[in-house]
């Protein structure tokens, strides 16, 4: 299934990231911009899913931390939906790389923590943490301890439990890293699940990983350094392309990897990466 850009209406500002820098002894990111919005498609129900891109060393972590609310740029903003404050840490769900959980809690018990963030009351967060068990499939798996999981229900808890933290708002940390191609689409299963939940369900996936990225994102964001007149990286990295693959009429089509276009543009971000 693709989309054409004339069937979307545009909705609310989900996420404003205004001419943030940070620095060490060096600039790492710098007037660095970019912006998530509630796209309302007709017929489907689809959040949105940003995979951002870039070199190893540009800066993905940091943002990745000053989007979570874990790190204050030196200057620049990043704020939530009509929020004039920047982002707080716990607003936005992290979904760390290899999923942390407690493993002295039963999977019900993790969420129960999660879902106890948000109410006082017992037996809402017991149904909320459910619920969300039922939505990922893993009722099953309530009584069970985490170290008896496989790495993809891990995941999926995970996922569920910053959903109840956090509501809609997701950022994931290299979540392909160290897959087979078989576990990857499973991830990329996962993600397009949860983005397919409700419209304002927002990822933003960070990742090395070119090929799984436009395989699961409707956005990727290149992250990158500019270049000065003798062709020499400039210290500061900042989005240099934004590829709007709803709008290429690629995003949310499960075999858009036996597409030419698919394998043209893969290998354009690759050649991209080595001058960035
Ligand atoms: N605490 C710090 N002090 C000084 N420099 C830092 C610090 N943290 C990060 N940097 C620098 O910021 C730059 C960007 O690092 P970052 O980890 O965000 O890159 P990345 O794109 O996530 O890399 P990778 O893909 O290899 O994980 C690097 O040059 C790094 O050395």
């Amino acid at each position: 299934m693709s989309a054409v850009l004339k069937e979307f209406t545009v909705g609310e500002r989900l996420l404003t990231i205004e001419g943030v820098c940070v620095s060490y002894d060096k600039p790492v990111l710098k007037k660095l911009d970019a912006k998530i919005d509630n796209i309302v498609r007709d017929g489907m129900q689809q959040g949105q899913v940003v995979a951002l891109l870039g070199p190893s060393g540009s800066g993905k972590t940091q943002l990745f931390r000053c989007i979570a609310g874990l790190q204050r740029p030196n200057s620049g903003s990043i704020r939530l939906k009509s929020s004039t404050t920047q982002v707080m840490p716990g607003e936005v769900g992290v979904v760390a790389q290899h999923y942390p959980l407690f493993n002295h809690r039963t999977v019900l018990g993790n969420l129960l923590v999660a879902a106890s963030r948000h109410t006082k009351d017992p037996k809402q967060a017991r149904e909320k943490a459910v619920a969300m068990l039922e939505e990922f499939h893993l009722e099953d798996k309530a009584m069970s301890y985490p170290q008896s999981l496989s790495g993809g229900q891990r995941q999926r808890i995970a996922i569920a439990q910053q959903l109840l933290c956090s509501s809609h708002f997701l950022l994931m940390d290299e979540p392909f890293s160290g897959l087979d191609p078989l576990a990857k689409r499973r991830v990329c299963e996962t993600i397009a699940g949860v983005s397919g939940k409700h419209d304002l369900n927002t990822m933003i996936v960070v990742t090395h990983d070119i090929e799984s990225a436009i395989a699961i994102a409707d956005t990727v964001w290149v992250l990158g350094r500019d270049r000065d007149d003798k062709g020499n990286p400039v210290p500061g990295a900042r989005i240099q392309e934004v590829i709007n693959l709803a709008e290429m009429g690629m995003a949310w089509d499960p075999d858009i990897e036996s597409r030419p276009e698919f394998f043209e543009l893969t290998k354009r971000i690759k050649r991209q990466f080595a001058e960035l």
